[in-house]
């Protein structure tokens, strides 16, 4: 079994298409990009709802926090802590990225067993269709692909800036962990339940990733999709969007699309699959994708936060008992990236407990016409 995420990611590799695209050049839709059967873009049964904006100076905020987390499994923050200034630095930097030529992105393309680069989302394997996007994935530090995009100055420039956001979310992630766990009444002393959790209320060794993500302005926007319909792998993920509207979550019970409007200074958190698990299913994992715009280019930067490697995630002890039993066989972050990348979004399905009968599953393949959350 592979024992970091970087190992799990070369063990499943993603294959960049021979005729990537310039995307923020082309004047018409490519029919590799255009969705025309399910899952459709323009099925924008978009709900008049809004996903919780909340305060994490107010006293009340673990509380609301949970709240949001059991109802939505997303919710924006404001007043967290991250300096205004980085967050426009960094935006910045994804911005600078994305502009340069594609000659250039593709010094760094991503190898087909390669994790950190340039290159489609690693779920497009599992459409038939092009996404109407491009990623940056960093795990560690990306000096050496900055190193082949700029000259030595901007290419250090580069990397301090991802080094200091990096620092921001590991500390806040920390924070919003107890937050959330709070909230169902798990304490930081309780080192019973969380064993990798450390002293001073940190979490020693968790991974991360960092996702950056570009959707230029699209020709055709009714038939294209920005991101398609996904969960996170993750324990949580910290979403910082620009000013243009894109994110879309599905409403848990399954009754549509509300969109994650961009609130300035805030940034979004949603709920992954791995703390459906530590929480044994009380804070669900969020079903999101990305619509594009005819004249718009939306940027994104996604931190991907999850348990050190070798941890195994079970539900939590305090959250099991008589009448509540485990729904989940533990798993680390690196075996279910594995799972996900083989069985998609079938592959929390296939980590419950009692093991899903086949005929409960309609087999473990992936259902890539997946419109709400099963
Ligand atoms: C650690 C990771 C989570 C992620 C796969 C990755 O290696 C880095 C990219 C992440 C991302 C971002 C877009 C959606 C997603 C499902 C994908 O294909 O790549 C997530 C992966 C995940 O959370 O499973
Ligand atoms: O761009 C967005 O708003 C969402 C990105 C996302 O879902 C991801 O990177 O996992
Ligand atoms: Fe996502």
């Amino acid at each position: 079994m592979p024992s970091r995420i970087s190992d799990a990611l070369k063990d499943h590799p993603v294959h960049l298409p021979h005729n990537i695209l310039d995307l923020g050049s082309v004047k018409e839709l490519p029919d590799s990009y255009a969705w025309n059967a399910p899952p459709l873009p323009c099925d924008r049964t978009v709900l008049d709802l809004s996903v919780p904006v909340i305060d994490l100076g107010h006293p009340g905020a673990s509380t609301l926090i949970g709240h949001a987390c059991k109802e939505w499994g997303v919710f924006q923050m404001t007043n967290h802590g991250v300096p205004r200034d980085l967050l426009t630095e960094v935006e910045r930097a994804g911005r600078d990225l994305f502009s340069l030529p594609l000659q250039q992105k593709m010094r760094v393309a991503r190898k087909p067993d390669g994790v950190s680069d340039y290159g489609v989302t690693r779920i497009s394997s599992f459409f038939p269709k092009l996404m109407w996007s491009e990623g940056f994935t960093v795990i560690g530090s990306p000096l050496e692909h900055a190193r082949l995009l700029w000259p030595h100055d901007r290419a250090a420039g580069f990397c301090d800036v991802i080094g200091r956001y990096n620092d921001e979310m590991r500390r806040l992630a920390g924070k919003l962990m107890w937050l959330m766990l709070g909230a169902l009444g798990i304490r930081h002393h309780s080192e019973d339940d969380v064993t990798w959790a450390g002293p001073n209320g940190d979490f020693p060794g968790a991974s991360a990733a960092l996702q950056m993500n570009s959707y230029p302005a699209c020709p055709d926007p009714d038939q294209a999709m920005g991101l398609a319909a996904h969960t996170d792998s993750t324990l949580l993920t910290i979403l910082l969007q620009n000013d243009t509207a894109g994110l879309q979550v599905m409403k848990g019970d399954g009754s549509g699309w509300a969109t994650v409007p961009p609130v300035d200074g805030a940034l979004v958190v949603n709920v992954g699959d791995l703390l459906q698990m530590l929480t044994n299913g009380t804070y669900p994992s969020i079903v999101h994708r990305v619509f594009v715009t005819r004249n718009a280019h939306r940027h994104s930067i996604a931190y991907l936060y999850g348990p050190p490697s070798g941890v195994k995630i079970a539900p939590l002890p305090a959250l099991t008992g008589p009448g509540h039993p485990a729904l989940f066989w533990p798993v680390t972050w690196s075996e279910y990236l594995g799972m996900k990348a083989k069985h998609f979004d079938k592959a929390l399905t296939s980590v419950r407990l009692p093991p899903p009968r086949v005929s409960d599953m309609e087999s473990l393949t992936p259902d890539v016409n997946i419109e709400t959350k099963s």
